[in-house]
């Protein structure tokens, strides 16, 4: 299997001098296409340092970060920006839906934002793919919770991304719709062929993933295949998540 994206050696410190904390210590992965991999630890471990410096949202201080065979480090901004909107997709803990546009408006924004014509099939599809094939219209306030977390997973998918990553993407929702959430993940990676990277707190929503890694400290300590969210739980109360 390739390779999605693959941190080499990536440390990420913040601020200067005395207070300086680092947040990831020399980092190196290789995440592979078509996988879903998840990524846990303690509070303050740099799991979402890990997402941004993997995604292109921060750059690290040190190490190589590589999208596809693409080197992030050394690009600027706007290059990053370009590079964002084109082969990334994000779903967050927040929905961050624009309320006053519909549906199908808000999914194909990415794609207004790069300049790029909205494939009407395609958005049709993957508003089907997402259950919402019936709600194109609607804005996000008649929406629950979930289905809003849907509108923007099917917003992070019209772009056809390389990876899409979330940054804790059940976090607010309740158990039965997070269930629902994560198969439809998880069901991009099988059908679509989609690369997802997910960050958690959830041993559950972990367990939706082909390989959890286990970050503690800035440092990846450990990974699992095939997990289930006994073992992961089990594994992160080993590394004092829980205590
Ligand atoms: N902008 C920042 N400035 C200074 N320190 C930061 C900054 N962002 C994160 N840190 C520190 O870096 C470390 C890792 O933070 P990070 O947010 O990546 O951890 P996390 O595992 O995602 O935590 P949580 O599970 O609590 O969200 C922590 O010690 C945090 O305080």
């Amino acid at each position: 299997m390739s390779e999605a994206v693959v941190l080499d050696a990536v440390s990420k410190v913040y601020g200067k001098g005395r207070g300086a904390v680092a947040a990831l210590r020399e980092v190196s992965v290789s995440l592979p296409k078509g996988g879903f991999t998840a990524v846990m630890g303690p509070s303050g471990s740099g799991k979402s340092t890990f997402l941004h410096c993997a995604a292109g949202l921060d750059t690290p201080s040190s190490g190589s970060v590589r999208l596809g065979g693409t080197e992030l480090s050394g690009m600027n901004e706007t290059k990053l920006t370009e590079l964002r909107r084109q082969r990334i997709g994000f779903v967050f803990q927040a929905f961050n839906l624009v309320p006053s546009l519909t549906v199908e408006k808000n999914v194909t924004l990415p794609l207004k934002l790069a300049g790029v014509k909205a494939d009407r099939a395609w958005t049709a599809e993957v508003l089907r793919r997402v259950g919402l094939g019936d709600r194109a219209g609607h804005r996000p306030a008649e929406l629950s919770g979930g289905q809003q977390q849907r509108v923007a997973i099917a917003r992070a998918l019209v772009t056809r991304p390389e990876v899409v990553f979330g940054d804790e993407p059940t976090g607010a929702l309740d158990t039965m719709t997070a269930k629902d959430v994560l198969t439809l993940l998880r069901e991009t990676v099988d059908e679509l062929g989609q690369t997802v990277v997910m960050v958690t707190h959830d041993p559950v929503a972990a367990s939706y993933a082909d390989t959890v890694l286990f970050l503690a400290d800035g440092r990846i300590v450990d990974s699992m295949s095939a997990p289930t969210a006994g073992a992961v739980a089990e594994r992160m109360t080993r590394l004092g998540a829980y205590v």
